[in-house]
């Protein structure tokens, strides 16, 4: 179930006294960009095949799904794999990567694009955290707090993850994960398994 947080009905300004009426015609079919949408943050992960190349697709695709604006990105980094049973240093290590986006999707129709460009790109599905060519998941949906399964909101191991956290600070210093709050106060934002992979931002 997803819900958003409460919103304190002290902070809601006051309706302005002469309303302007409502449109009478709906909303267009074809949106334009979404730069009023909610800001989501996506973290990219990929240890097999041409790393780099495959982040660098996958960036370029997200910024070409419909109601969806690509509105930053950070460097690419390198990181140890981590596995269900701690770091793996015999396996290939991962690039990451963190992308904003503002958009006018629901969150479960962001979660089914960003699967559909795993899936494009050659994700295969065999083991928890095993080697993956691609991994795309919602870090934070404006403020949305959801424990559904199919879509936990933050995502519940962004915390842990240095390799979520530095990118992110990278691109926003003044990130907040909702229910955490701000992103630099955590430990794992200062994380030493994250090295600088390429000095330029993906966007
Ligand atoms: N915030 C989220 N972002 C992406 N997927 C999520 C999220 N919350 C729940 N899921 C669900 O998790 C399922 C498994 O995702 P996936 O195979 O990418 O997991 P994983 O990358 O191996 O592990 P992790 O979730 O720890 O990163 C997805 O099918 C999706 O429905
Ligand atoms: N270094 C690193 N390790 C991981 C990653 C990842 O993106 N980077 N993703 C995982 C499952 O999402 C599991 N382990």
């Amino acid at each position: 179930m997803i819900r958003k947080e409460r919103i304190n009905p002290a902070t809601v300004p006051p309706a302005p006294a002469t309303a302007p009426a409502p449109a009478a015609t709906p909303a267009p079919t074809t949106e334009p960009p979404a730069a009023d949408g909610v800001v989501a943050i996506l973290s990219l992960g990929s240890n097999l095949g041409d790393r780099e190349r495959t982040i660098r697709d996958a960036t370029a695709r997200v910024a070409g799904i419909d109601r969806v604006t690509l509105t930053g990105a950070s460097a690419l980094v390198e990181t140890p794999a981590l596995k269900l049973d701690g770091i793996d240093h015999a396996a290939p290590a991962y690039l990451n990567a963190i992308l904003r986006v503002s958009t006018t999707l629901a969150p479960e129709q962001l979660l089914e694009a960003v699967n559909a460009i795993e899936n494009a790109l050659g994700r295969v599905r065999v083991e928890r955290w095993g080697d993956r060519t691609l991994d795309i998941d919602i870090v934070t949906f404006g403020d949305v707090v959801s424990d559904d399964a199919t879509l936990t909101l933050p995502h519940p191991r962004a915390a842990e993850r240095g390799f979520v956290l530095v990118p992110w600070l990278e691109l926003d210093p003044h990130a907040v994960l909702p229910g955490r709050g701000a992103v630099s106060a955590l430990p794992a934002a200062t994380s030493n398994d994250v090295q600088p992979y390429s000095a330029e931002a993906l966007l």
